[in-house]
């Protein structure tokens, strides 16, 4: 819907295409979220074609529309402009479908190119910092059991503990949000909205009274050395992807100063820890789009990097995408950290420019 709304009717005809597939499969069984029905798809379905240059497809679904609703006039008129065109042979001719040249986002190439593959990180024997350890943070609660560590990106700063949570913390998670899950908005320069550019549902857990949401708190302030109390904190954000769910390449952080992320009145995100709670068959990673590098889902990892620099100034080089999910139901779970309550925490440095 999302595509043909923008006259994508490449990426239109692949979707719909697919949901009449389901409709036909499941017969009326199949009855989709928003309440789409097999009719609206091949409506949807016969104009994408037409748009494309396949009358001849346009025509068929046309008529098939019309058995189920013969009282249809635009179906009726649809189709005897389509047999006219046939007929005139003054259609142009199907050349195949072509991609349509984004023009909303400066950074497709390389963001679809990271949602294929994996980029290039350096490997640890190009780059002896990029090493793997058992890391306890001199925590004592680390201790006994430190957290395994995979240094993944030096500028920006991004790391990967390997699991960081369990499976039953994950399903704990997963249940506690499940009735809470709206679609995702995202913020504007001054107010929350919906955008085809992030595209998945999600949930606040708000307050800590879940066992497990404390727990994860306390993990995270014990591997970061940071404040995650709310509001310096904000609550656990729990996201679900469905198949094509998507977050397109966006900061983290405000660009903005009156961007709803200062509504806390803790300043700006200086951080973010984002935990798989799932894993995907295919699709789905998070890429890094300046750094070069995606982090394939992995489940019960979490990725934890820092947004600003020590001076406070946003770092462009952690524009991050979630990549669409090809098969399977992703889940991730946000935790944001914000400025104020780190100022010990996270010292700034005696070169303002770092
Ligand atoms: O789902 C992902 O991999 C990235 C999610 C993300 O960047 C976000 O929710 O801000
Ligand atoms: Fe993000």
């Amino acid at each position: 819907q999302v595509a043909y709304d923008q006259e994508d009717y490449y990426h239109s005809v692949h979707w719909l295409e697919e949901s009449v597939r389901l409709f036909r499969r499941s017969g009326s069984k199949w009855s989709p979220e928003n309440e789409g029905t097999l009719h609206d798809a091949l409506d949807h379905l016969a104009f994408s074609h037409f748009k494309t240059g396949n009358i001849l497809h346009a025509l068929s679904l046309s008529q098939e529309l019309l058995l189920y609703d013969p009282s249809n006039r635009r179906v009726s008129q649809n189709i005897n402009k389509y047999e006219k065109l046939l007929a005139s042979n003054s259609s142009k001719p199907v050349n195949g479908l072509k991609r349509p040249s984004s023009k909303y986002l400066r950074t497709r190439d390389t963001y679809e190119r990271l949602c294929r593959t994996r980029g290039s990180q350096p490997t640890h024997f190009e780059n002896p910092q990029l090493f793997c350890d058992n890391f306890a943070n001199g925590h004592p609660g680390l201790l006994l059991r430190p957290a395994r560590r995979e240094t993944l990106s030096l500028q920006p700063y991004v790391v990967l503990y390997h699991d960081f949570i369990s499976d039953t913390e994950a399903e704990e998670i997963k249940h506690h949000a499940q009735l809470g899950l709206r679609r995702s908005v995202v913020a504007t320069r001054d107010k929350q909205v919906t955008a085809e550019y992030r595209i998945s549902k999600s949930a606040w857990l708000k307050g800590s009274a879940q066992s497990a949401v404390s727990r994860l708190d306390q993990r995270i302030s014990m591997l970061t050395g940071l404040n995650v109390q709310h509001p310096h904190g904000e609550y656990l954000q729990v996201v679900n992807y469905g198949i094509g769910g998507h977050y397109e390449p966006h900061f983290d952080h405000a660009t903005s100063p009156s961007s709803p992320v200062f509504k806390l009145k803790t300043g700006n995100r200086v951080a973010t820890v984002m935990i798989y709670l799932s894993s995907v068959e295919a699709g789905g990673s998070t890429a890094f789009i300046y750094a070069n590098f995606s982090v394939p889902v992995m489940k019960n990892a979490a990725i934890f990097w820092w947004n600003l620099h020590r001076n406070g100034r946003g770092d462009p080089d952690t524009l991050h995408a979630g990549c669409p999910v090809l098969i399977g139901d992703k889940w991730v779970a946000n935790k944001w950290i914000h400025e104020y309550g780190q100022e010990f925490l996270r010292r700034c440095s005696l070169n303002p420019e770092e």
